[in-house]
């Protein structure tokens, strides 16, 4: 309860959304006893989390988990609410407002946070039931309750809303479409590139999507039954979403005759045209601009607190804003400018093996905007440099890669962390500055992700900011986190990989689902980070029992061809050491010609790659190469390269070639953490590159030697000698061992490099140097690879398996072409 007895001024706040309520916290922290305060909202509730409801609709959030104030809040503030009562009228000479149930509330400050309503699109039919926005409870209701009945839904927009509610539908049993406009998703957020590997995933959890579609007519009776095109083609749906952008509640302040463009108009304090009044939220228009994310509504609220509270401020001067989508499994992040123009540079990485995709762009050596898919991590603190506009020439290529540039000291994470000004906002959505997470940690006990977030609501809404939050909680917990701040396998988990392995073997826990329950996972439904993972240790330490997940892989894995950057496929069919026969080659170039492959190339590691094939030709490719799986686009091993060796090289000792075939021959097939790619020469002048591959053999006179842990990719690395063996059977035993050893021990997606130098290579070769562990190993990965098959083989035999492979709607109109990395 308030103390004071004579509140000053008048204030109606019109609005009880989340700009609105969230100026008031602020303006009564900073000037408690100034106003005597009036809300009215239309909506029958108080204030509310609506970027929760995403949540609630996906199953994630309870409806009562997404209140911000109780009603005891205004109670215990002395806020007089009058909820379901929107205001009608303004009398601005009167300096009053009227609301539709008839109350009359007199202001000397009167705020406007009406926000926005969904924008539905006037086509006809458009008036049907079964046709709803996503913008409240009620929406959130319906489709929950439509969903009990009917099956077929259909999503307008593939936006932010859009996708997030169809996320919502799938997980509710509903067969789900996205019809969109434009020829790729969240085209106001992320280039082609991501927009299109945003697609596959969501297709691979079962969205379908119609692209470059116009929607003309809603057809039904009472009810909508479908949907009509411009093309005239047509689709059945019960349920229709209108996901197509919002507009601003702007009526009542144009009817009281406020200047208005397509929001209400505010200067720089929030100030409208009209003395007294002010405005906040998505209802407002600052320099032409109306936002329609919570941080920049945040950011305005606290300059008109300030103001209200009679309190210097510096003007608001508009946001740079950054988004993330909330559908699990799915990384997506767009910050600032992301579209190149004429007087910007970028740059990019894009890996379709594990489908990540950066680009930054810069604008005069400043980072200006940034869009990441599948690895979000540095989304929070690229989003920090992008806000503080300061230089980072020299430093783009270490900002996209994490590597230093050449003869540059690395700046760990945690030092830019530090380096960051204390009052940076790390929690848009929630307005949460650094300073607050520090005193949370330092000064109020919270060292664990849980705590602060129940302390601060740091990273309680879209989860954007978690990466940062917890970086600041190691900065600032430091020897006193113990356990609570060490690294999950995610942000789902405490756990770290060896807690997670142990825990499965000691509970003897079989699935993805029953991993995550009994564990505890803060998401039911995991991310895409610990589901693949999941997977594999499964798969890894119960060989004969796991039935592997498809739906925890990577789409490449999942069709057993990579996906390129136009959405056809590419196919590798394996040649053993890169060996292969006129009849292989016949074969070959006979699909080719068959297919009109676009591009037959040879790739890095000696195979022959067919690009620029369509999804639905793959088992038919399949099936008529007869050739088993090159297995180029999993965590699998690729390659065995090898030089010609004594077979016809003057230099060579040994038959390179032979060896590498039987070694690819004994581990195809066989699932590892990360890639693995192996090579074999006849020589040290080792022209199969033996010095960067996870296993690299090289034969010396009368000995082999076995080098571990090279990498030839992003950052080179040389394989370190493991040991020196005189017979083609030992080299056998020591590459099976240390494979196994590896599969065990390294984390998923760590590849051999990472591996060896983050637990050294002698701990490594003491375990293997052990000659009962060494067999031990030898034959779990034996056992391992005898119940395994060919991918290929599997699903050209089986019609069900085939049918994954029918292009179901044939909506994803792709172009352009990039190889695929083997
Ligand atoms: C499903 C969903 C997910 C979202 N996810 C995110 C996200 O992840 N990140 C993010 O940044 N943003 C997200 N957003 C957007 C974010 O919720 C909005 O930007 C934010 O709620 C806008 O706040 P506001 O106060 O301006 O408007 P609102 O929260 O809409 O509040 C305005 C309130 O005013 C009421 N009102 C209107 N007219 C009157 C009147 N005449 N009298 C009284 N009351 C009135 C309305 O009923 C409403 O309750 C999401 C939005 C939705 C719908
Ligand atoms: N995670 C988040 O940050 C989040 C989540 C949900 C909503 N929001 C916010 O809520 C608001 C509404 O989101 P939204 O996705 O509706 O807006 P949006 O403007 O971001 O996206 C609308 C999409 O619909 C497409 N579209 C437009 N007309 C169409 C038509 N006739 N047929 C098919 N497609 C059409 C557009 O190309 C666009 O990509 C936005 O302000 C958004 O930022 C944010
Ligand atoms: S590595 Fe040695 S044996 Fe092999 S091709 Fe080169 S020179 Fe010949
Ligand atoms: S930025 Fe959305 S929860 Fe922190």
């Amino acid at each position: 309860m308030r103390e004071t007895n004579q509140p000053i001024k008048k204030l109606v706040l019109t609005g009880n959304g989340m700009a609105g309520v969230r100026m008031l916290e602020h303006l009564l922290k900073l000037a408690p006893q100034t106003y005597e305060i009036t809300i009215f909202g239309a909506e029958p509730h108080p204030n509310y989390n609506r970027i929760l409801l995403s949540s609630v609709l996906a199953g994630g959030a309870d409806m009562n988990d997404i209140i911000i104030n109780q009603l005891d809040w205004y109670t215990d503030n002395a806020i007089t609410l009058h909820t379901g009562d929107p205001v009608v009228q303004i009398d601005s000479a009167a300096r009053r407002v009227i609301s539709s149930k008839g109350i009359i509330a007199d202001y000397d400050e009167l705020i406007l946070a009406t926000g926005s309503s969904a924008f539905i699109p006037p086509l006809p039919g458009s008036d049907k039931d079964g046709v709803i926005g996503f913008r409240d409870i009620r929406d959130c209701e319906t489709m929950i309750e439509t969903a009990r009945t009917h099956r077929k839904a259909a999503v307008i927009g593939g936006g932010l809303l859009g996708l997030e509610a169809a996320r919502g539908l799938l997980n509710l049993g509903m067969d789900v479409t996205v019809i969109h406009i434009n020829e790729h998703l969240m085209d106001r957020q992320l280039d082609r590139p991501a927009g299109l590997m945003l697609q596959q995933e969501l297709e691979a959890q079962g969205m379908k999507f119609l692209l470059q579609k116009r929607t003309v007519e809603l057809t039904g009776k009472r009810r909508v039954q479908g949907l009509r095109f411009t093309d005239g083609s047509s689709l059945e749906a019960d349920l229709v979403v209108m996901a197509v952008g919002i507009r601003p509640n702007i009526q009542l302040a144009q009817s009281a005759g406020l200047k208005i463009g397509r929001g209400i108009i505010v200067d720089d304090y929030m100030r409208t045209s009209v003395p007294g009044i002010s405005a906040v939220g998505e209802c407002a228009e600052h320099r032409g601009i109306g936002y329609g994310l919570v941080a920049p509504l945040y950011e305005q609220g606290t300059v008109l607190a300030k103001r209200l509270a009679g309190v210097e401020t510096l003007p608001y001067e508009g946001s740079v804003t950054s988004t993330k989508l909330k559908v699990s499994g799915v990384d997506v992040f767009s910050a600032g400018e992301f579209q190149d123009t004429a007087d910007t540079r970028s740059l990019r990485i894009q890996d379709d093996i594990d489908g990540i995709y950066k680009k930054l762009v810069m604008r005069d050596g400043r980072l200006i905007g940034a869009v990441l898919f599948g690895d979000t991590s540095d989304g929070a603190s690229l989003f920090s440099l992008i806000k503080s506009g300061e230089s980072v020439s020299g430093r783009e290529k270490e900002l996209l890669t994490g590597q230093p540039a050449a003869g540059a000291a690395a700046v760990s994470p945690l030092q830019r962390l530090e380096a960051m000004p204390d009052d940076e906002i790390i929690c848009g959505c929630n307005g949460v500055s650094k300073a607050t997470v520090a005193d949370a940690v330092q000064n109020k006990g919270c060292t664990s992700m849980k705590s602060l977030k129940a302390c601060t609501k740091a990273s309680a809404s879209c989860g954007g900011c978690a990466p940062l939050v917890e970086g600041l909680l190691q900065l600032y917990a430091g020897e006193n986190a113990g356990a609570a701040v060490k690294e999950g396998i995610c942000g789902c988990t405490s756990l770290d990989r060896d807690e997670v392995v142990s825990e499965i073997q000691r509970m003897g826990l079989k699935t993805v689902k029953e991993v995550m329950h009994v564990l505890d996972w803060s998401e039911p439904e995991g991310c895409s980070k610990c589901r693949p993972a999941l997977n594999y240790y499964l798969g890894m330490l119960w060989p004969g029992e796991y039935e592997d997940e498809k739906e925890s892989r990577f789409t490449n894995e999942r069709y057993h061809a990579n996906i390129q950057k136009d959405g056809t496929y590419s196919v590798v069919p394996r040649i053993y050491g890169g060996v292969t026969s006129p009849a292989d080659l016949m074969k070959i170039a006979a699909v080719a010609e068959k297919y009109n492959v676009p591009l037959v190339k040879f790739t890095g590691g000696q195979r022959l790659d067919l690009l620029g094939i369509q999804k639905e030709d793959l088992p038919k490719i399949w099936e008529e190469l007869d050739m088993p799986s090159g297995h180029a686009y999993g965590k699998t091993l690729r390659t065995v390269k090898t030089c010609v060796g004594d077979t016809f090289c003057r230099f060579g000792t040994k038959d390179a070639m032979g060896m590498g075939i039987k070694l690819e021959k004994a581990f195809e097939r066989m699932d590892a953490p990360a890639k693995v790619k192996l090579a074999v020469s006849g020589c040290p002048r080792n022209c199969a590159e033996s010095g960067i591959k996870d296993v690299g053999i090289v034969a010396l006179d009368g000995a082999w030697e076995l080098y571990v842990g090279g990498n030839g990719g992003v950052k080179i690395r040389a394989g370190e000698l493991l040991c020196t063996v005189k017979t083609e059977d030992e080299v056998m035993e020591w590459t099976s061992a240390f494979l196994q050893y590896y599969r065990e021990s390294a984390r998923w997606n760590e590849r051999t490099a990472a591996w060896v130098e983050r637990v050294g290579l002698e701990p490594i070769k003491e375990k293997l140097a052990d000659e009962a562990v060494r067999q031990e190993l030898v034959s779990r990965l034996e056992e391992t690879l005898s119940y395994t098959t060919d991918p290929w083989k599997k699903i050209i035999d089986n019609d069900n398996l085939r049918k994954n492979f029918e292009d179901l709607n044939g909506a994803a109109a792709l172009s352009g072409s990039s190889p695929a990395g083997h």
